[in-house]
């Protein structure tokens, strides 16, 4: 039912009114969106409460760019555009990294931000927050909009949602400039002004020649290997992403956030033969994973010297061949795709060699035995793989807990050491390898799901989003994070030689990171031992209470962040 602001005065002429403010409002809840993730301010404060009001979920953080992560995330789990919904010129400008992290790992989110006076804006004649938003967000999103009038409100937020979610998902700036919320009309135009998107993200079926294409080379393989990106996790085919890779006897390799669409436990998992089989493969099926920096472009020393063909399975035509020769694009969603491939194969289809699978199996064995004793130290302070071999058994425990994970240590090692088993069960820092993503999605996370989180973080990590914590309190959600404390950026030894001020990369020493949970009514407890952070970790994760442990990392524990690490000018002098 439509929302009426007031009835008209004119006596005689009484008839229901509406306004900006509750189309904005009525459009939202038209299409099914039920949550905003926000910063209140001038002038979207009273679109907050109201929206509130009116049954929609409001969220409010502290800080924009926390309402825009949770929004991108919010996105990715649920494939409906995330809302995140801003001031003007400082919090649209808070909010647009997460809204290009959203664009950028194809997330669907909306960033809705109130703007200032159109005719004061574009004389630049000095308006409160001035900023030509729409010109700004636009090379950073797939699409952006701005509405001028109330009638155009239902029409604006329809191209919105259905920029965000349809074809490659990304994300989408919706300018309101503030004059807009307090334009009057009648209800029943109103009403008629909204759009409800029809089927916003069609299926996109990829052509029958592609999928024989794809599964005649995948067929001729003598050492095939599929990879499952992020996108393959998006799609929600989870079933047929399951039965077509099994069906196939190929072993696969998942990418961080692709991590449980098969649990990491399965017997054709190469994540831990990760080296092997990029070297070693001759036929590689991407599905939803791109070629970038993550996958070494697809060439180099990672994938070796044998001759390589590549299948893509996307759903951006544009993604092929952006880096190697793709031999059989396949373009369409993944779902059909996979759907297709399951039907083509019939029955019957040749598993891989087994000299083949048996040497990945055999290499991923042999990699997680040499693990298996670093994960079972009880050393105090802890090491990575003491503190990760507890959370790990955690998620073992929990298979429906989310986890957030990032840092540069702590990510790259919980990323290798804690098995997922369930899709979209892992989030993390994504395509830029951001940091500052955790707060956000640890509250999207539970929010939208209903599942408990669990959030391991770097100590600089955690420090980008840290005061989210009240947040978390306030909302009394069901997180427990977990900060990896090494007093500093990789290592928390460092010593500046030049002069009295602390080396760049070190923070204070002995922080207590758990005081900060504690200010806020929620648990705070300080581990020193991997028994005692076993203790505090089951303990959060049955009581579901807001809960930050201060897990004691030795701050000698720790390198530069993995292959990143190569990037580093330092690393490349050295290596000189
Ligand atoms: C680029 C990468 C995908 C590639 O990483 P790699 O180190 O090559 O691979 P990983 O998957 O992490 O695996 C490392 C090794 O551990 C092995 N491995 C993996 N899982 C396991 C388990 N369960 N047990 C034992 N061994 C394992 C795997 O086979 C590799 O060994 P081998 O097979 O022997 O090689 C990754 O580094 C990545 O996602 N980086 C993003 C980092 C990031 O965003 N950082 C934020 C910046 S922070 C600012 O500084």
């Amino acid at each position: 039912m439509l929302n009426t602001a007031t009835k008209s005065e004119a006596p005689g002429t009484e008839q229901e009114l509406t306004d900006g403010f509750h189309l904005v409002i009525d459009a939202l809840k038209l299409n099914g969106i039920n949550t905003i993730y926000n910063v209140p301010g001038i002038p979207i404060t009273d679109l907050g409460r109201m929206s509130q009001a009116a049954g929609i979920r409001v969220i409010s953080f502290r800080h924009e760019q926390n309402a825009g992560y949770a929004a991108g995330i919010a996105g990715f789990l649920t494939k409906k555009p995330g809302v995140c919904l801003t001031v003007s010129a400082p919090g649209f400008l808070n909010g647009l990294t997460a809204l290009a992290h959203a664009t950028t790992n194809c997330y669907p989110m909306i960033l809705i931000s109130g703007s200032s006076e159109r005719e004061i804006v574009d004389l630049q004649q000095g308006d409160y927050e001035e900023m030509d938003q729409l010109a700004i967000a636009k090379p950073l999103c797939k699409a952006a909009y701005r509405v001028l009038h109330a009638q155009d409100i239902g029409i604006g937020l329809a191209r919105a949602i259905r920029a965000a979610v349809s074809g490659r998902p990304g994300g989408v700036y919706l300018d309101l400039p503030a004059k807009l919320f307090g334009q009057v009309m009648n209800a029943d135009a109103g009403a008629k002004s909204l759009v409800k998107v029809i089927d916003a993200a069609p299926a996109q079926i990829p052509s029958p020649a592609s999928v024989k294409r794809a599964l005649d080379v995948l067929k001729s393989a003598k050492r095939p290997l599929i990879i499952l990106g992020k996108g393959a996790a998006y799609a929600q085919a989870d079933e047929e992403i399951k039965s077509f890779v099994e069906k196939s006897g190929v072993p696969f390799l998942p990418m961080s956030m692709a991590k449980g669409l098969l649990p990491d436990t399965h017997p054709q998992c190469a994540g831990a033969a990760r080296s092997t089989v990029l070297k070693e493969s001759d036929v590689v099926m991407l599905i939803g994973a791109r070629l970038n920096w993550l996958l070494s472009h697809g060439k180099g020393k990672t994938w070796g010297e044998a001759p390589k063909k590549f299948i893509q399975v996307d759903i951006e035509p544009k993604e092929m061949d952006s880096n190697v020769e793709i031999v059989a694009p396949v373009v369409g969603d993944i779902g059909s795709a996979v759907s297709a491939f399951i039907q083509a194969m019939g029955t019957g289809w040749t598993a891989p060699s087994a000299d083949w699978t048996k040497a990945v199996q055999s290499k991923r064995e042999d990699n997680v035995a040499k693990m298996a004793p670093k994960l079972m130290n009880n050393k105090s302070p802890m090491d990575y793989h003491g503190a990760l071999g507890v959370l790990k058994n955690v998620i073992k425990e929990r298979p429906d807990a989310i986890l957030v994970n990032e840092g540069a240590n702590t990510l790259d090692l919980a990323r290798g050491v804690i098995d997922m088993y369930k899709p979209r069960k892992r989030l993390d820092v994504g395509t830029w390898g951001v940091m500052g993503i955790g707060m956000g999605q640890a509250i999207a996370a539970t929010l939208e799901t209903g599942h408990p989180v669990l959030a391991v973080e770097g100590d600089s990590a955690f420090g980008f989003s840290g005061m989210e914590v009240e947040t978390i309190c306030r909302y009394n959600l069901p997180i427990c994070v977990v900060i990896f404390n090494n007093d500093g950026i990789y290592r928390g030894t460092d010593v500046n030689n030049a002069n009295s001020d602390p080396a760049t990369t070190v923070f204070v020493k002995g922080a207590r990171y758990d005081k900060m949970m504690e200010a806020f009514g929620g648990v705070g407890i300080n581990a020193t031992s991997p028994d005692e952070l076993k203790r505090a970790v089951n303990e959060a994760m049955d009581s579901g209470k807001p809960t930050l442990i201060n897990a004691v990392i030795d701050p000698a524990a720790g390198s530069e962040s993995g292959r990143i690490g190569n990037l580093n000018p330092q690393s490349v002098l050295k290596k000189k």
